[in-house]
């Protein structure tokens, strides 16, 4: 185990000791998000009672593996508790995601939670956003024409893809990959990326965080919007 995922680990296990009897949760993506599943499943092995949503079909099959149950989100309007991780997060609670391809869908079950807690290693907090490439998701008949808009903004884009064949997400779109360098102005950015017809979502997660809970070494560190 790293020392990040050490940071993982503890950042997980403080933000499902926030899980309570009879709350439904949404279960993020991602190597950080999977260490809350296994805290989570460790928890109901001891007789905590909840009912989970998964932001992914790769969450969904950890969840499943560890006996968490599930019930499919198409069945609700809302949610008690999300936990997730970040690419990245800066002190104003503002949030790239997206780099394990789930930002639509966790963006949906952000929106749905009452509550949204990131859970992230010390690596993930920054000063400004934009480091880490912004996820963008299109529908594949418009990744051409998005990925000269995003261009056209200074980004260097980048098709996701394996050995040549793009990357689907879980609604079989493609993920564009805008690298900025820099995100001065994230709410600028965001409003112009959603407004280019063709875009499913794009990984800015700007008001949706109410709390972030940050590991370093051995110390946690929660902040409260
Ligand atoms: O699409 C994936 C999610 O937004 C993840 O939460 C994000 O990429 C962070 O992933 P990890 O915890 O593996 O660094």
């Amino acid at each position: 185990m790293t020392n990040f995922d050490a940071e993982k680990a503890i950042a997980a296990a403080k933000a499902v000791d926030e899980v309570r009897d009879g709350m439904l949760v949404g279960l993020g993506t991602g190597s950080t998000a999977a260490y809350a599943v296994r805290s989570l499943s460790e928890r109901i092995k001891r007789g905590l009672r909840i009912t989970a949503v998964a932001t992914s079909q790769a969450t969904e099959a950890l969840a499943r593996r560890l006996a968490v149950p599930l019930v499919p989100f198409q069945q609700l309007s809302a949610l008690d508790l999300m936990i997730d991780g970040a690419d990245e997060i800066d002190d104003r609670f503002q949030a790239i995601k997206g780099g394990g391809g789930a930002l639509l869908r966790e963006k949906v079950i952000a929106a749905a939670s009452t509550r949204v807690i990131i859970i992230v290693d010390s690596s993930k907090l920054v000063a400004q956003l934009g480091k880490f490439p912004l996820p963008v998701e299109v529908v594949p008949f418009a990744s051409e024409f998005v990925r000269a808009r995003l261009a056209e903004l200074g980004a260097r884009v980048t098709l996701r893809s394996t050995d040549g064949t793009p990357f689907l997400t879980d609604q079989g779109n493609y993920i564009l990959d805008a690298a900025l360098d820099k995100i001065p102005a994230p709410r600028a950015i965001a409003a112009t990326v959603a407004a280019i017809p063709g875009v499913a979502e794009h990984g800015l997660f700007l008001g949706e965080i109410d709390t972030i809970i940050i590991a370093r070494g051995d110390m946690v560190e929660v902040r409260h919007r």
